[in-house]
């Protein structure tokens, strides 16, 4: 079998311009353009270039963004500040704060300072909440990004085996709460588990996220399974690879993701979608 791929580039780009058709329909009501704060903290090379990214797709859609960036030595104090100064600000409708920050400042106090209703990354504790109880708001970007290319795939959830590997706040813990909301049976692997191969072996939806380059080798794949790779780890060689082996697993799954060019700009898709999702809730009042 060789897996059918999921294009993430091209599911993205459908996103946006379904984003545009509507940004275009606010302006013409004489609504304002959906706002994004952007912060950056520090030089991260792989940060700067995500941010680039949707800067870049804020752009393409229509919406404003602005970008606040702070050299590494900045406080917990002067980043608290300039949310709270976002916070207030009426003209934002999203704020965002690029992860990881310098290890001075307390990611989950930064993230808990947020407006739950500009939370466009969905990492406030109020929307994980919401996630759990089966009333999702603003959803985390990587897993709802997962789940609409899931839905390409036309396959129902309900009743399947779902494996995720790594139990990250931003990717693992909110990807199997969003298959379980899907109805599957989900799994929750990490570096304690038993026999990780057999859990894998009995999946018939694996997502990896782990942050270990080809972490994932095709002999673990169920024949018929989809494969939805998290990783982005750059090679010595400054080559992208993600956490499976792509050639080994696309010879058993059904279905597969690439890396780059899978769940990466999908990301920035759910991004786009949270800011506009928020914009509209901020006009409702
Ligand atoms: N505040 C946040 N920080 C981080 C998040 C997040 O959702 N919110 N997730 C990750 C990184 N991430 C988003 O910021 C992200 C990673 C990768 C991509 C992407 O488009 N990747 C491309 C390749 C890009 C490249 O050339 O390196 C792809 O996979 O095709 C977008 C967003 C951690 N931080």
């Amino acid at each position: 079998m060789t897996a059918q791929l999921l294009d993430g580039k091209s599911i993205a780009a459908d996103i946006r311009q379904q984003i545009k058709t509507r940004v275009d329909a606010l302006l013409a009501a004489g609504q304002r353009a959906p706002g994004l704060a952007v912060v950056l903290v520090g030089e991260n090379p792989a940060s700067q270039v995500y941010v680039r990214n949707k800067r870049k797709a804020c752009a393409e859609v229509g919406f404003r963004s602005e970008l606040h960036e702070l050299p590494a030595s900045t406080t917990q104090d002067e980043l608290l500040a300039l949310i709270d100064r976002l916070n207030a600000d009426a003209t934002i409708d999203g704020i965002l704060v690029q992860l990881p920050l310098p290890e001075q400042i307390d990611e989950a106090l930064v993230t808990e300072r947020i407006l739950p209703t500009k939370d466009v990354d969905g990492f406030h504790p109020y929307n994980v909440g919401r996630l759990v109880l089966r009333m999702p708001l603003l959803r985390p970007c990587t897993p709802k990004g997962v789940m609409t290319m899931l839905a390409r795939t036309g396959q129902s959830l309900a009743g399947l085996d779902a494996v995720v590997i790594g139990q990250s706040n931003i990717v693992g813990r909110p990807m199997a709460l969003e298959l379980l909301a899907a109805r599957c049976t989900v799994t929750i692997c990490h570096s304690r588990t038993k026999d990780l191969a057999e859990q894998v072996r009995g999946a018939d939806i694996v997502v990896a996220a782990v942050g270990r380059p080809g972490f994932v080798p095709g002999e673990w794949i169920k024949v018929g399974a989809t494969v939805i790779d998290v990783g982005i780890n750059r090679t010595e060689a400054g080559k992208l690879v993600g956490d499976v082996d792509f050639a080994g697993c696309a010879e058993r799954a059904a279905w597969i993701t690439p890396v780059p060019g899978g769940v990466g700009p999908m990301t920035i898709a759910s991004l786009l979608e949270n800011t506009l999702q928020a914009a509209e809730l901020h006009a409702a009042g």
